[in-house]
């Protein structure tokens, strides 16, 4: 593409004298390690490094341009200051890649918890009726129904142009974090519908308070199509909050809750199965996962499916079969009458409904093992035991993701919060002993509640040769049964 319709709308600072017209930009990219010949680099200051510093060696590997926000002379190539180049990486792959959130059906899920399960509920029910659907989110990147598992929930702005670009499908569901909104990968894609699930206390210490984690949220119902439409738990404090933000701005919002103000009333939750009222009418609905958290994530998925089109018998039909999703309540019955529960939830709140999930299931005794992740919002840590210390039997404090924690300084805060608690936990860092541990511990009717890592696999290696939560019950429970023959 040619550089001038590439950069044609950029509020240009500076711009080298280096004659432009006539370059043809073969590709884009923010990693000088990318580069190609006929490439434009676009150098981004990073959280880690910055990318100006990269800039001699894109060239080297044969950069044509190079788009940064430094006042940058020295270089062979031409050279185009502008102010925001998280900002200006989106809005030249929107250009680069034709706009391609303009031909799809646009759907984005924000919110602290539910966002992967609303996802996956919503493509499984979208595609039993013959509506093919991508996924951009924590656990992979769906395209044309191949999986690529995902570094990040929301990819940035180039790869998020790439991914749609490349799809086939007929709509996009793109789970959309706070990180992603505050740094610019939604830049240039805008959505029809826009899911706000719920906010609980996690990632202040990237945002400092929750009115401005709530603030980077609410950036995504900025990116709503002309006609787009917004459906909001409203039963969320922050939800609720949220629609009377975007109705007092004329946008279209779409309310489900237990209040009557709701266009998708929810009550009368029992036994696995809740009541809904769509249009004056009721109907029950079987949850197609346990939890009464899920009773929010069902009806999201419900309404968005319905406006999509989708008639209610539908809808319905499909939820029955809906198979779940891997590491969000994830049960694994144990021989001996015990029942693992391997969940994804990090925050006080999703550690609360899976608890109390797991007691409405029919737990007699709990024991719950969790811990916290290393360079992460380290103020949520006590909520999160306080919520296990009362509603689990017994909580083990372990290792989740240490990121550049050492192990024996996680190993101290562990031991220095359950000291908090009078130590009525156990600490045991490694995780996969602690796994043992609870296993050895349980009996029937028991339920071991591992927190934390879901889906994940280990970043880095513990006593037994697992690489992640699932793994280690396999193996300890080969190991039984090898003791037992
Ligand atoms: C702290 C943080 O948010 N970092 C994210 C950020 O990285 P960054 O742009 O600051 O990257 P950097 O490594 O400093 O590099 C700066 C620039 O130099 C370039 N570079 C770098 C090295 C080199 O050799 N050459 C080169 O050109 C890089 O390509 C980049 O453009 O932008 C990258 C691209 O979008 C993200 O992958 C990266 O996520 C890191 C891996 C991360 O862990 N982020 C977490 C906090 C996060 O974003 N989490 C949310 C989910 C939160 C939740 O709800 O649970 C998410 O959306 O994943
Ligand atoms: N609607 C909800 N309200 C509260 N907790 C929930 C809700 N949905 C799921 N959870 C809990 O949060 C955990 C993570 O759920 P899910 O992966 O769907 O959320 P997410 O928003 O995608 O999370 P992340 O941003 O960390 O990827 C679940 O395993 C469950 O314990």
């Amino acid at each position: 593409m040619n550089l001038h319709t590439l950069i044609k709308g950029l509020d240009i600072i500076n711009r080298s004298k280096n004659e432009i017209a006539d370059i043809t930009v073969e590709g884009i990219t923010d990693n000088s390690a990318e580069v190609k010949s006929g490439f434009l680099f676009l150098a981004i200051k990073g959280n880690d490094v910055d990318g100006h510093d990269f800039i001699e060696e894109a060239v080297r590997s044969g950069a044509s341009v190079v788009i940064g926000e430094k006042d940058y002379t020295d270089i062979s190539v031409p050279y185009i200051q502008i102010k925001n180049s998280r900002k200006v990486l989106g809005d030249i792959s929107n250009i680069f890649y034709r706009d391609p959130s303009s031909k799809k059906i646009m759907i984005g899920i924000t919110g602290t918890n539910g966002k992967t399960t609303t996802s996956y509920m919503l493509k499984y029910i979208l595609e039993e009726n013959g509506i093919p659907c991508s996924i951009i989110g924590t656990i992979e990147n769906i395209i044309n129904g191949k999986s690529v598992s995902s570094l990040n929930t929301t990819p940035n702005s180039l790869e998020l142009h790439k991914l749609i670009s490349s799809s086939k499908d007929e709509v996009i569901i793109i789970e959309v974090s706070s990180h992603g909104l505050i740094q610019y990968r939604l830049e240039g894609l805008q959505f029809d519908y826009c899911l706000f699930t719920n906010l609980d206390h996690d990632h202040l210490d990237f945002h400092g308070s929750i009115e401005e984690y709530f603030r980077a949220k609410s950036l995504l119902f900025g990116k709503m199509k002309p006609d787009g439409q917004a459906i909001i738990n409203a039963d969320d404090y922050w939800g609720e909050k949220l629609g009377e933000l975007l109705k007092s701005q004329g946008k279209d919002t779409f309310l489900i809750g237990k209040s009557d103000q709701c266009s998708l009333k929810i009550s009368e939750y029992h036994n696995m199965k809740f009541n809904l009222k769509e249009n004056g009418e009721s109907f029950k609905v079987h949850l197609p996962m346990p939890g009464f958290h899920n009773l929010f994530n069902t009806a999201m998925a419900y309404s968005t499916a319905r406006m999509l089109n989708v008639s209610r018998e539908h809808v319905l039909k499909a939820l029955s079969k809906f198979p779940g999703v891997t590491g969000r309540f994830e049960v694994i019955e144990q021989i001996n009458g015990s029942t693992v529960v391997i969940d994804y939830a990090h925050t006080a709140d999703a550690i609360f409904h899976c608890l109390k999930t797991a007691r409405d299931c029919g737990a007699k005794r709990i024991i719950h093992i969790f811990g916290f992740r290393g360079d992460r919002d380290a103020s949520k840590r006590e909520e999160m035991a306080n919520i296990s210390s009362e509603l689990s039997d017994l909580f083990i404090l372990t290792t989740d993701d240490l990121n550049s924690v050492s192990y024996d300084d996680m190993a101290m805060s562990l031991q220095e919060l359950n000291e908090k608690y009078n130590n009525n936990g156990i600490v045991i860092p490694d995780r996969t002993l602690a796994i043992k541990q609870a296993l050895e511990m349980a009996k029937k009717g028991d339920y071991i509640v591992i927190t934390g890592k879901g889906h994940e696999q280990f970043q880095q290696p513990f006593s037994l040769p697992t690489h992640s939560d699932k793994d280690t019950i396999s193996f300890i429970n080969e190991q039984r049964n090898q003791k037992d023959i």
